[in-house]
């Protein structure tokens, strides 16, 4: 895409964080890995540069640098934290580790007016993370900004639209993040917000057109929103090139095959197969307990489902192209980042198989939920499909804690259905992002039920808000719905003599148990 704001990421926990809050102020953004040479940055002509924060120390050997060059090209350059101490010592500034650490909410004081600072109040809740500090300011630049640890806290220098923070104006703990990255995208910079669903759709459009040709393409469906909205893209970009699969692995939820069938080609007038694979799927999981090693192979059988319908759907020529709704958030977790941790395979990503021989068409990768919703409302997807729950890939199969068979989920199917009737039934479903309902399949737990003794299993209720399910909350449902949902599971599901609520966040723990 052109005259993107490039985010270079020396290694931040969150630098996709910082690509998305230019993206919220409508400015086109992407992330960059630190080693790209200024010269490669310089040919994407790009509209601005972020130095994104990092662990290393600026002054020691080996640590990452910014590259004189991009000054000198004169792009305006945007550091933060790391990037902001980075860019002082790339323009003759000095940084060092005083003693004074800050890590966590910090109140930053203003000093005299400011352009990246704008109307925003003299003293303000920022968010730190730091060992070290800019302690002399480069030539040519006004220091507008201090706190307790970080004599210069905020720098600028508008005539050549440089401009840097010590702290991290990407998270919702600092009170003005968003603005003051605002002023710098509009104000110092010098950008429109113009970066809209409608651009973003025509961008896609014209890519997916470039990639595909004339050819066929096959359309991993789950029904879900990533992969409807895929589909709506290609289909806008290919239309009857393209045929849609929907692979019932066995793993699915109570009425989610008959509602997909009936559904999805009425809404959307797309083609969509069924293709019954859960004697493939159960057989291949059969005795398998450890969490990865599912994923794997829930991966695997996924491509082998595509290869067999690709074969039989084109008798005389292979179909090469793979449609995914994969996000951004599935490539971070099986660790797609720069330099990020695998926290889990997702079968889409790190769960795909090493043969796999398919051309990917991922329209959506670098996007995270809440964009992908406003592509699909813009697309004329309905209301009641854009805002559905996420339910993952692996579906039940992860949901089950130890070996996946059909009795267990049957058990672990109606305990669901339940909870999730309940919660529509109270109106309370668009305030929860997502509502797994897990089944310790390997945990018994003793009960009295008809005054006699049970010895069943308990069912873990998994409520959560998040914005994007790269971090979440429990839900605080009301009392009476948890105890309906309680009540219900336990007289009307066999084998489940326990409900209880998982009140743990993101971090710690992921959204789903496995
Ligand atoms: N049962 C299925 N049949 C075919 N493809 C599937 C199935 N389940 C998942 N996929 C593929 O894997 C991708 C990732 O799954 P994921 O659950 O993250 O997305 P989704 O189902 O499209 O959306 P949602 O997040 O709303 O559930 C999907 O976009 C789709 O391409
Ligand atoms: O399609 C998918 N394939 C997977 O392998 C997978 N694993 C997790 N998820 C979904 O991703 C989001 C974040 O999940 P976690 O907090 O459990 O990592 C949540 O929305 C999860 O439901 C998956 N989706
Ligand atoms: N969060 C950061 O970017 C930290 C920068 C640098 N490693 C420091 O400790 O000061
Ligand atoms: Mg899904």
């Amino acid at each position: 895409m052109k005259n993107p704001v490039l985010v270079v990421d020396f290694g931040a926990q969150y630098a996709q964080l910082i690509a998305r809050r230019v993206r919220e102020a409508k400015v086109y953004s992407e992330v960059v890995p630190s080693d790209m040479s200024a010269a490669h940055m310089l040919s994407r002509e790009p509209a601005a540069i972020i130095l994104s924060g990092g662990p290393a120390s600026v002054y020691a050997q080996g640590a990452p640098q910014v590259d004189k060059a991009i000054f000198e090209a004169g792009v305006p350059v945007f550091g933060m934290c790391y990037g902001f101490q980075a860019m002082a010592k790339a323009l003759g500034g000095t940084v060092e580790q005083t003693g004074l650490s800050e890590f966590g909410g910090t109140q930053l004081d203003r000093s005299g007016p400011s352009v990246l600072f704008g109307q925003t109040p003299q003293a303000q809740s920022v968010w730190m993370s730091h060992n070290d500090s800019v302690t002399v300011a480069p030539d040519g630049f006004t220091v507008t900004a201090s706190s307790a640890g970080a004599t210069v806290a905020a720098f600028e220098d508008t005539t050549r639209r440089l401009a840097g923070v010590q702290f991290h104006p990407e998270v919702g703990h600092t009170d003005f993040g968003q603005e003051i990255l605002s002023h710098f995208l509009y104000d110092i910079a010098g950008l429109a917000p113009s970066w809209t669903a409608d651009s973003i759709i025509d961008e896609q459009v014209a890519k997916i057109r470039q990639q595909v040709g004339d050819k066929k393409v096959l359309c991993a469906l789950s029904g879900g929103v990533d992969s409807s909205v895929a589909a709506a893209l290609v289909h806008k970009a290919v239309g009857d090139q393209l045929t849609c699969v929907f692979v019932d692995h066995g793993l699915l939820r109570a009425g989610e095959r008959e509602q997909v069938e009936k559904d999805y080609a009425s809404i959307t007038g797309i083609d969509v197969r069924t293709v019954d694979a859960s004697e493939q799927f159960l057989s291949a999981l059969a005795g398998v307990t450890d969490p990865e090693q599912k994923r794997k192979i829930i991966g695997r059988e996924f491509i082998r489902t595509f290869e067999k319908a690709a074969r039989d759907l084109s008798a005389e020529k292979d179909i090469e192209f793979l449609v995914q709704g994969t996000l951004y958030p599935d490539v971070v977790e099986s660790g797609g980042g720069t330099g990020t941790a695998n926290i889990k395979s997702h079968h889409n990503v790190g769960g795909l198989p090493e043969d796999l021989k398919f051309d990917l068409v991922e329209p959506l990768r670098t996007l995270f939920k809440d964009e992908v919703r406003t592509i699909g409302l813009q697309l004329g997807l309905p209301e009641s499909l854009v805002w559905r729950h996420p339910f993952p890939g692996p579906g039940l199969g992860i949901r089950i804690i130890g070996e996946v068979n059909r009795e267990r989920l049957e058990t672990l199917r109606a305990a669901d259905a339940i909870a999730r009737a309940e919660l529509t039934a109270a109106g309370l479903e668009r305030d929860v992002w997502q509502f797994p309902v897990v089944l310790l399949g390997d945990v018994r737990s003793v009960g009295v039920q008809g005054d006699g003794r049970t010895y069943g299993h308990p069912i873990v209720l998994r409520p959560v808000s998040s914005e994007d399910a790269m971090t979440a909350d429990w839900s605080r449902l009301p009392y009476d719905l948890l105890s309906r949902i309680s009540t219900r599971i336990t007289n009307e599901v066999r084998e489940v003599n326990r409900v209880t609520l998982d009140i743990t966040s993101k971090p710690p723990g992921t959204i789903e148990w496995e």
